[in-house]
């Protein structure tokens, strides 16, 4: 991959098959509209967790979608399969295994990310070692996780990124095309959606309207 991971970050697109009828085809449609980065998050009801071998097919397939449009192909929570795929990447939270863990297991190469969930844990992540990127957020209410955290607001979303943006940051959660200009004045680097893509009805128009320059904040 050659773009760096603040690049990446733009439009970062997080699904499984929990979210979607069909993964490869929103994938693809996802890919084609410009999508920055693809977060593979297999979790909860409909998902193919407790199925290791449908879920690394699926995972697979991603991947190589991924790979056609040369964009990052990340995996959630699961780092053996990331190893095992050669994935680009890896994303944990709070309560997954160590930043110092992950890094002792991934090696130097492998993209890291983070969440973080309040504005003590943004600052802690702004000095750890191992770590490539942040997630931060409930931004809003967010549509695809039962079991989020206390929602976060863009205050104080914009609070942290006033602490420091020593390393890159991604906001998540109840993020969509009618709110990103909001979001894309905390001064995060990028949005992370799942369902303003995955229950899109127009991919292309949802992807170009999340973008950093897009027309449609204007
Ligand atoms: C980019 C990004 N940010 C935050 C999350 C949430 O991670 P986590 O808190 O570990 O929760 P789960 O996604 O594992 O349910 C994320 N996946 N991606
Ligand atoms: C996977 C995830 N993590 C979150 C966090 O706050 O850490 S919110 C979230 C789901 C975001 O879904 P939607 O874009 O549909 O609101
Ligand atoms: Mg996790």
């Amino acid at each position: 991959m050659n773009t760096s991971v603040t690049d990446m970050l733009e439009v970062y697109f997080i699904a499984g098959t929990q979210d979607t009828d069909d993964l490869p085809v929103v994938l693809e449609q996802a890919l084609e509209a410009g999508i920055t980065c693809f977060q593979f998050r297999e979790k909860g009801e409909g998902s193919l967790e407790g199925q290791p071998l449908k879920l690394e097919e699926m995972a697979r397939r991603c991947q190589a979608l991924c790979r056609r449009f040369a964009v990052p192909f990340i995996i959630n929570d699961n780092i053996d399969l990331a190893m095992k795929l050669q994935a680009d990447g890896v994303h944990v939270g709070q309560d997954d295994l160590s930043i110092l863990e992950v890094r002792k297991k991934v090696g130097p190469q492998m993209i890291v990310g983070l969440s973080t969930n309040t504005l003590e844990q943004y600052e802690k992540a702004l000095t750890a070692t191992g770590v490539d990127y942040v997630g931060i957020g409930p931004a809003f209410q967010p549509r695809s996780k039962k079991d989020h955290e206390k929602v976060m607001g863009l205050d104080t979303i914009k609070e942290a990124m006033n602490k420091g943006k020593a390393i890159p940051s991604v906001a998540i959660g109840g993020i969509n095309e009618t709110n990103a200009a909001s979001v894309w004045e905390t001064g995060v680097d990028g949005l992370a959606v799942v369902s303003a893509v995955s229950q899109s009805e127009n991919i292309k128009e949802s992807v170009s309207h999340l973008k950093k320059a897009s027309d449609f904040h204007k």
